[in-house]
């Protein structure tokens, strides 16, 4: 190939790596001849917009950060050291509100009917890190659109296409985006992803005269200083050095900290938003969006406080801010709405109400070595299920939803785990509500699955059966420590023993290793801490607020099984085990 600009065959020889998913920056720089790796970065778009005075330091920032992650993570993972990392990040900004790629087609709808009749900017930041120098080079580009006035049967037409979801502003002015622009003034390649002019322009300051870093001689005056900022008519370029460097891993560990001191605030805004509905209210309105004030007259709270926790609701992704109309992110819509079928509003009204009050009593329990149910609760619990969750009907029913809201959540990938095929009956020990035993019907076809549970939860289990309940599940009720178990070819034992001591589980699978016949199964669903017992944080913050019960490893879990005569037939994240 003929390389035009002489600035890409300086590059020839190194190795260059793009630290982007865009195809479009990709074929933006194919097209010209450099030979780059791409590495998309895995650097979340999240940095706090209010932060930046304006969206180009966003823009630049997050291209920074993307690039930064990427450079870090190569010699580590890839075992090589890039000589240049390259990092973009585009927005659209319209009326100072900075937009990035819609997160579905209502989302898509608002940013394009924005957009429709008016100018506005297109911001791409753009990183070039040198990583032996340790430099980072970064600079952006504006260009202005403007669009058309646009039908809503036109703008739905486009979005239903699919075009908009994975691009700035929800449009590809390179395809059918075009049909929407009425003008663009400035770089063209710059709104689709990579403002190649100015890169190019920028590599002849950092290569030409070779190994230095002058400016090119199309460049303004007064910019030959590589320490000084170059301030070029577009942009800023910056120079850092080692030690900035090491500032930005500084910075990794203050965030990481801050993360850790603040992460109880950012539950508790979680749990506080639930229970007063506010996912559920957005959700109700006619457009999907409200104001504060609606929402604040919808939770029946003031109008101050629900500002500042719509706008932390913001903050943490949970909710999504246009002008002053707040609406549900894609993850809660998922996750948040209190019918949703993936809902985890019952697991999360658990964590408050019975979770965060043991919590608060943490450094007692810590000193004591004892569970703190008495003092978060006024009574203490010997036997948590029967003294703390299935005391009073109603925490009765807020545990059920809890269980249930896991089930629904992990259940398909428990259920789907193993190939079972071979087995006709199964018995769920413990299974509370029948959502595991109902996910394992509906994934096994030749299986008839048993839940099996207390008396007193069986009678409550009615309330959450599926409005298609499958005939191949049947309620069983018992004490699984005390009662004769339903026969079956496999037994599920989904988040069950951590709950028990050592001494309770081996109760629990010598009475699974009678009832069984030779051949049959246990299958056992917890969270399995590292061998070394570092980590994962998710089990050892579990085990925390735990009673008689413990958090144990897959090894762990495999010997205990194995002293009742099953060998560990696969030991990953799940351990089904078979007796022979
Ligand atoms: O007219 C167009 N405008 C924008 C685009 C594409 O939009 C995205 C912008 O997103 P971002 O900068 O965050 O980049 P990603 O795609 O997420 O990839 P990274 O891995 O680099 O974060 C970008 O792909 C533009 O090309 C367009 O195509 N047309």
């Amino acid at each position: 190939m003929v390389l035009m600009n002489p600035v890409i065959s300086k590059l020839t020889g190194k190795l260059v790596v793009l630290a982007s998913a865009s195809p479009r920056r990709l074929e933006i720089l194919t097209n010209v001849g450099l030979r780059f790796e791409v590495v998309p970065s895995w650097f979340k778009e999240t940095l706090d917009k209010r932060l930046f005075k304006t969206p180009h330091e966003y823009a630049v920032e997050t291209a920074k950060q993307k690039a930064l992650e990427v450079a870090k993570r190569m010699p580590f993972k890839h075992l090589k050291t890039p000589d240049i990392v390259i990092g973009a990040d585009t927005v659209v900004v319209m009326d100072g509100l900075i937009l990035e790629k819609p997160v579905d087609k209502q989302d898509a709808y608002r940013m394009l009917s924005r957009l429709s009749g008016k100018e506005h900017s297109v911001f791409t930041g753009v990183a070039i890190i040198l990583c032996h120098e340790k430099e980072v080079i970064d600079f952006y580009e504006e260009t202005k659109v403007k669009f058309a006035d646009l039908s809503d049967d036109l703008l739905w037409e486009y979005i239903n296409s699919g075009e908009p979801m994975d691009k700035a502003g929800g449009y590809g002015i390179q395809a059918l985006g075009g049909m929407l622009v009425e003008y663009v003034h400035g770089d063209f390649l710059n709104v689709v992803g990579f403002p190649l002019n100015q890169f190019c322009k920028k590599l002849g300051l950092i290569f030409s005269p070779p190994g230095s870093l002058t400016h090119n001689s199309d460049e303004p005056q007064g910019t030959s200083d590589p320490a000084a900022p170059d301030l070029t008519s577009r942009g800023t370029m910056q120079m850092q050095n080692v030690r900035e460097n090491e500032t930005e891993d500084g910075k990794e560990k203050l965030s990481k900290m801050i993360e850790l001191m603040d992460g109880f605030k950012a539950s508790k805004v979680l749990f506080t938003a639930s229970k007063l509905h506010v996912f559920d209210v957005l959700r109700s309105s006619k457009t999907g969006e409200l104001q504060a004030e609606d929402v604040a007259q919808e939770i029946k709270a003031s109008m101050k406080g629900t500002e500042r926790l719509l706008e932390a609701c913001v903050s943490l992704g949970l909710l999504q801010r246009t002008g002053k109309e707040y609406a549900n992110t894609a993850m809660s819509r998922h996750f948040l709405l209190s019918d949703g079928p993936l809902s985890l509003q019952g697991y999360i009204q658990h964590c408050n109400e019975l979770v965060w009050p043991l919590f608060t009593h943490l450094e007692t329990a810590v000193r004591e070595g004892t569970n703190q149910h008495e003092k978060a609760f006024g009574k203490s619990s010997d036997n948590l299920f029967q003294d703390a969750y299935y005391s009073r009907h109603e925490v009765k029913l807020r545990f059920m939803k809890a269980m249930h809201s896991i089930a629904k959540v992990s259940g398909r990938d428990v259920a789907t785990a193993f190939d079972l095929s071979k087995y006709k009956t199964a018995c769920d020990l413990g299974g509370c509500t029948g959502a595991m035993a109902y996910e394992f019907a509906k994934a096994h076809p030749g299986l008839s699955v048993t839940m099996f549970d207390l008396p007193e939860v069986i009678e409550m289990s009615g309330h959450f059966r599926p409005h298609d309940a499958d005939d191949r599940v049947s309620f069983v009720a018992g004490d699984f420590f005390k009662d004769e178990l339903p026969k079956a070819d496999v037994y599920i034992l989904a988040r069950i023993l951590h709950d028990w001591s050592d001494e309770k589980v081996h109760i629990l699978l010598s009475k699974i290793a009678k009832a069984c016949n030779p051949g049959c199964c246990v299958l056992v669903s917890e969270i399995f801490l590292d061998e070394d017992r570092k980590g994962p944080s998710r089990g050892l913050l579990q085990a925390l607020s735990m009673t008689e019960g413990r958090q144990r490893s897959a090894s762990e879990y495999s010997l205990l099984l194995k002293s009742h005569g099953f060998t560990t037939a696969q030991n990953q994240t799940l351990a089904p085990t078979t007796r022979h």
